[in-house]
């Protein structure tokens, strides 16, 4: 039976362990393709590109990578590289957790995104730490996970957000199915002075989270569980569309008033 095809990507870059510990770890459900940007790509978000040219180099059997965006790699990997569709895509591991409204920035997450834009089951995989991170123990739960995706399938427009923590396997306490939780940065601009004595900006920050609601998913990191979280592609608020529904009379009245009297003559454009 021919083994399914699974496509890795990341926003780290092609050099990242996390890919390739990933890759390795999931070869054995199928045959893995790696197609990766050329370099760091984090916080890119969902960014496409579309005024330079992109290239593709290859680095080795089922290995490639791309002058791109997460994004763009999806996109040339599914029409340039692979033979056919693949069975799932599978995005990271990314080196820092990619929880809450952390998704709004993740190119990471915007792999597997895209993935599910394009119909095809995708996770995107990311790993609790600073300066060293435990991918071994990242790539045997996202191997778990695939294997069940694989298995079950996902609903449609829906991609899985995993997140590890940081912990040696055995002080893992199990997996739990997560929300979003609230993520801000403390301290997010730090300012300093060039030799020129001109002020330049830093987007940095510590990060701070905090629950919507119960299950959040960075709950479950600090009880050292790994975090699961469905996402869906449908951000639509619907519980508010009638609550909105309400304003559109008064947004649907006319910006410009008709002259009295004067009748419109059908087929004859309005000055
Ligand atoms: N330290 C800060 N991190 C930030 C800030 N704004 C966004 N981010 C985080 O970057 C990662 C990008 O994810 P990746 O998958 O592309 O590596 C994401 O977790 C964001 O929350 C910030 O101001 N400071």
């Amino acid at each position: 039976m021919a083994r399914v095809r699974i496509l890795v990507t990341n926003d780290d870059g092609i050099a990242s362990p996390g890919i390739h510990a990933v890759a390795t770890a999931l070869g054995a459900l199928g045959e893995v393709w790696i197609v990766a940007p050329d370099r760091e790509r984090t916080a890119v978000g969902h960014a496409v590109t579309l005024h330079k040219p992109l290239r593709i180099t290859k680095m080795a059997p089922r290995v490639f990578m791309v002058n791109g965006t997460p994004v763009d790699c999806v996109n040339l990997a599914l029409v340039k590289v692979l033979p056919d569709k693949p069975a799932l895509i599978v995005s990271g591991i990314n080196r820092g957790v990619n929880l809450g409204d952390d998704v709004m920035y993740s190119g990471t997450v915007s792999g597997a995104l895209e993935g599910t834009i394009l119909g095809i089951p995708s996770v995107a995989v990311s790993q609790e730490g600073e300066d060293t991170f435990r991918f071994e123990v990242g790539a045997r739960y996202a191997t778990r996970v695939a294997s069940e995706v694989l298995a079950h399938g996902l609903p449609p427009e829906t991609i899985l957000n995993v997140n590890i923590p940081d912990v040696p396997l055995r002080g893992i306490k199990g997996v739990k199915v997560t929300c979003l939780s609230r993520r801000r940065f403390n301290n997010p601009i730090v300012e300093k002075v060039d030799p020129r004595g001109r002020k330049y900006y830093w987007i940095a920050g510590t990060r701070q989270s905090w629950s919507r609601q119960k299950d959040a998913d960075h709950e479950a990191l600090a009880r050292h569980m790994v975090s699961v979280t469905p996402i869906r592609l449908d951000t639509t608020h619907h519980a508010m569309l009638d609550h909105f529904k309400a304003w559109e009379g008064t947004l649907s009245r006319p910006l410009v008033s008709r002259p009295r009297g004067r009748r419109r003559v059908p087929g004859r454009s309005r000055v």
